[in-house]
């Protein structure tokens, strides 16, 4: 079968299980073979083909709620409903995207990037449903990774209580990106290995669901099953919340799915079904990786799986930030870094293998993460907090209530900040500047090389500045060799990388490269301009602010971030305050989102290009 012909799931309804099994091989081939070229997230889609269609043989997608969890594993779900003539787009500009999203298909009920946010939702469809008097099923996704996320605890917490018809899929594959960690994780270990007692519940379960009038002895196995339970395994947490528990389940099992599912539709209250399964399932470099390279990766050789490399020179930029920390927490025990569920793409394995106690992978855990640090903070530790601009978001209140209002010295490694590329409009790391500018005590930093940001790791933990954010994008750090590494910045200063007369242009981070190379091609042409790295984006450098409000001549700011809450709106609103009379213009993100695709590609949209750059400065100094 051409799986990029499908159009709908319909006809999986009539298949049966070994039409399932070599519908499944197909639909490996394909995903192997497509990503190999286009990159994307090939492990964790390859471990959820059999769930991914027993889901749509037992439930009647749109009308049934199909929710996936972070959104990363529906590549399955797009080909069954009509997309996989497009995978060659995949996550590419103007082409497929890699997540969920509505305008794409009506089966793409609930959009998503960021974990562990489908049980609240799958709350407010099942109310909405209830409420409204429909009778569809309502059925989240959700991976034993994106189970460590407060927020899937506290929907856990309401769903278990309120009672609310769920089906509620556990996809455990023991894997966050990288192994999975904590309690429950370790909960989950035992559950899987008492198999006998599983299966025996979930065999009775469903024999009792199949007797008429079973209602009596329903009751007499539940007496049976929960004093067994104590007996087996330590305390089922589900079904103590109040939630049906089912597994485990082999995810893999056509025949193990649709008993686990059809027994769960028998159910009139919130039923968990434990399904397990392998992560890169049926492709062996997947298979095999136990450290999170194949969770989501660019493009591979299809006959050995060797990541094919880019030609970007210099270290990765996390590489760069953590080895930098790493070298500081060798000296000093207090300096511990903390990842939320980050070890592969912040780089920090190196870190917890060197120092394993001053380390720690908290889970997709972004809030704690946080208040962790601060906690720490006060004793007069020096954390250093690993975080995604993008999942940064997540822990906004505790940003401001613990770390910056006590004004503890915590220093994050703001790391994919900008755009990031394939990952697009849920993963942009563009909002960071604008929220963490209006935090009184924050030092928000941005290097433009891999020079300055050695220096600026310096600076933080040789100064006690309070809570210090250095932003770094994805990629690789350039070495320009124009920063002293041993220097301890000053706060607060900028620095002019052109002087010139005619007009300012304003940026931070590598843009400053891109402007230094249009100032140099406009002085062919006789135009000279200043070209100023704003190496701290926050405290602005107001002694140079004023030398440039004095000369009157236009400013130009440019910033890979969002315009509101920007520098270049500090700047301007920095500009009127003090009656300067410089005229003004900002580029950088209007209000929208940015989609997936080629970075290179996204700036130019964004007005940051050189030719652009240059029209504006020609258009304001003519
Ligand atoms: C709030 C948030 N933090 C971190 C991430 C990065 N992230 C994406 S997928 C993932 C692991 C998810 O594990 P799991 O839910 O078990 O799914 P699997 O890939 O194993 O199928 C992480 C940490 C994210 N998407 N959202
Ligand atoms: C789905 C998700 O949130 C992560 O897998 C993310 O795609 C990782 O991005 P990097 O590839 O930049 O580490
Ligand atoms: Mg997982």
């Amino acid at each position: 079968m051409d799986v990029s012909s499908i159009q709908n799931p319909s006809f999986i309804k009539d298949l049966s299980n070994q039409e399932l099994e070599e519908l499944s091989s197909e639909i490996r081939k394909f995903l192997i073979e497509t990503c190999s070229v286009t990159g994307g997230h090939i492990g964790a889609n390859l471990g959820v083909v059999e769930l991914t269609l027993s889901l749509h043989k037992h439930f009647n997608s749109p009308i049934d709620k199909i929710i996936w969890d972070v959104g990363h594993q529906t590549y399955i779900h797009k080909i069954l409903t009509g997309r996989g003539h497009e995978f060659n787009s995949l996550r590419q500009y103007k082409g497929l995207c890699g997540f969920p999203k509505t305008k794409e298909s009506e089966h793409d009920v609930w959009e998503a990037g960021h974990s562990s946010t489908s049980l609240s939702a799958a709350m407010g469809m099942a109310k909405a449903r209830d409420i409204l008097g429909k009778t569809n099923h309502v059925v989240p996704v959700i991976g034993d990774g994106a189970l460590t996320g407060g927020m899937a605890l506290e929907a856990l917490n309401h769903i278990g209580h309120d009672k609310t018809n769920l089906t509620i899929i556990l996809n455990d594959n023991e894997m966050s990106i990288a192994p999975n960690v904590g309690a429950m994780h370790n909960m989950f270990g035992r559950i899987r290995t008492n198999q006998n007692y599983n299966r025996f519940k979930f065999d009775a379960e469903t024999f009792m669901s199949r007797l008429p009038g079973g209602d009596r002895l329903r009751d007499s196995a539940d007496k049976i099953k929960d004093s067994l339970k104590y007996l087996v395994v330590d305390g089922i947490f589900f079904e103590e919340l109040g939630i049906k528990y089912i597994g485990p389940v082999d995810g893999h099992n056509f025949k193990e799915l649709d008993e686990a599912i059809s027994a769960s539709k028998q159910i009139n209250k919130p039923v968990l079904i434990h399904v397990v399964t392998k992560k890169g399932k049926g492709y062996k470099p997947a298979e095999v990786d136990t450290v999170g390279t194949w969770h989501g990766l660019g493009p591979y050789k299809l006959e050995t799986g060797e990541v094919i490399k880019g030609d970007a020179e210099g270290p990765a930029w996390s590489a760069l930030m953590s080895d930098q920390v790493l070298n500081y927490a060798k000296q000093d025990k207090r300096v511990v870094a903390i990842t939320p569920a980050m070890p592969v793409g912040s780089k920090l394995t190196k870190f917890q293998q060197a120092l394993p106690e001053q380390f720690f992978d908290v889970g997709i855990a972004e809030q704690h993460a946080v208040t962790m640090a601060a906690g720490l903070a006060t004793q007069g530790m020096k954390p250093y907090v690993a975080i995604y601009s993008t999942f940064m978001q997540r822990a906004y209140d505790q940003l401001l209530h613990d770390v910056d209002r006590q004004n503890l010295n915590v220093l994050f490694g703001v790391d994919r900040a900008g755009l990031v590329g394939a990952d697009g409009e849920t993963h942009q790391g563009v909002f960071d500047v604008g929220f963490l500018s209006q935090f009184p005590n924050f030092t928000i930093m941005m290097p433009k090389d891999g020079d300055e940001a050695i220096a600026m790791v310096k600076t933080a933990f040789e100064t006690e500045h309070g809570p210090m954010a250095i932003r770094y994008p994805r990629g690789n750090a350039p070495m320009l060799n124009e920063t002293k590494k041993n220097e301890v910045l000053e706060i607060g200063t900028w620095q002019y990388e052109r002087m010139g007369q005619h007009l300012s242009i304003i940026s931070y981070g590598p843009t400053v490269k891109i402007i230094t190379d249009v100032a140099d091609e406009l002085l062919k042409e006789g135009i000279n301009v200043n070209v100023i790295n704003a190496r701290f984006i926050k405290p602005m450098d107001f002694d140079m602010l004023h030398e440039i409000g004095k000369d009157t001549n236009p400013i130009i700011t440019v910033e890979e971030s969002m315009l509101t809450g920007g520098l270049g709106s500090q700047i301007a609103t920095f500009i009127k305050d003090h009656d300067y009379q410089n005229v003004m213009r900002r580029i950088g993100i209007n209000d929208e989102y940015i989609e997936h695709g080629d970075v290179d590609l996204l700036l130019e949209d964004i007005g940051i290009s050189k030719a652009n750059i240059k029209s504006l400065v020609k258009s304001l100094i003519r």
